[in-house]
This record gives C-alpha cells, structure tokens and sequence, in this order.
C-alpha cells in the first residue's frame, strides 16, 4: 500500500539526500512524496521522474506544514538530513518537526545510512501506518 513521505534537508544536505532518492527511485516511485520547497527543487533536478509535493520553504513554514501533515496522519515517515554544523534561523522549527515525529512515532531518519536501514527494514513495502 502506497504511503506518503515526507523528504526534508537543509542546505548542505540537499545533495546527500537527492543522490539518496536517486539511488531509491525505483522503489520511491509507487508512494507519495511531500517536501519542503528548496528540497522538492533539489529532488526534482536529480529524479524528474519523480512526482512531488512542495509546500512552503522551511524557514517560511514549510517544516511546520510537513509537522502538521504528520499530526493529521497525512505523512506516514520522514526523511530529513539536518545540517549538524550550521546554525538555523528556524531551529525552533526544525525542533518542532522532530518532536511531533516523535510524538506520533512514525518511521523517521536523520541521516542516509538509517535511511537505508529504513527502506531495508521494509518502509516502502509495507502496509501505510494507521494514522496517529
Ligand atoms: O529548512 C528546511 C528544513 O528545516 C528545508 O527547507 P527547504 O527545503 O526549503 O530548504
């Protein structure tokens, strides 16, 4: 069953995750993927193939679009590569993204080789989450 993915990463981690989805678009392909804007653009450069949904840049929002999407059991796990070595205008946002990932305990990684052990463990094959 097809789930929704939220894919999010700062700056400096952008490459690190579009050569991630490069590497997983085939099995990315059945599912939904939402991301924050600089992201999406990022993604959608290296695997055009794949559709994706961009809701507002992260520091304009977008990190609490994508945490409210998961509090509505609308994102069933969350990729996100946070920069760990620059400081962020918005890191009460990223702050917030993390703990409402926490608070409905979906599927989430923060760095490419858990996301790895993720799609290993079966993320995009199983049946979607119920929502939270
Ligand atoms: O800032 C972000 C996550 O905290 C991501 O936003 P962008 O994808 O728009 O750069």
């Amino acid at each position: 069953m097809p789930i929704t993915l939220a894919l999010v990463a700062h700056d400096r981690m952008k490459p690190a995750l579009a050569g991630w989805v490069a590497r997983h678009a085939a099995e990315l392909a059945p599912h939904a993927i939402v991301s924050t804007a600089t992201t999406g653009a990022t993604i959608r450069a290296q695997s055009p193939e794949l559709p994706i949904r961009a809701v507002k840049s992260g520091p304009l929002g977008g990190d609490q679009q994508i945490g409210g999407m998961i509090a509505e059991g609308e994102v069933h796990a969350l990729i996100f590569f946070p920069d760990p070595l620059t400081p962020q205008a918005h890191d009460v946002d990223v702050k917030a993204l993390l703990r409402i990932a926490l608070v409905y305990d979906i599927p989430a990684a923060f760095s490419p080789a858990t996301a790895d052990l993720l799609v290993k463990g079966g993320l995009l094959n199983g049946p979607a989450p119920a929502p939270g």
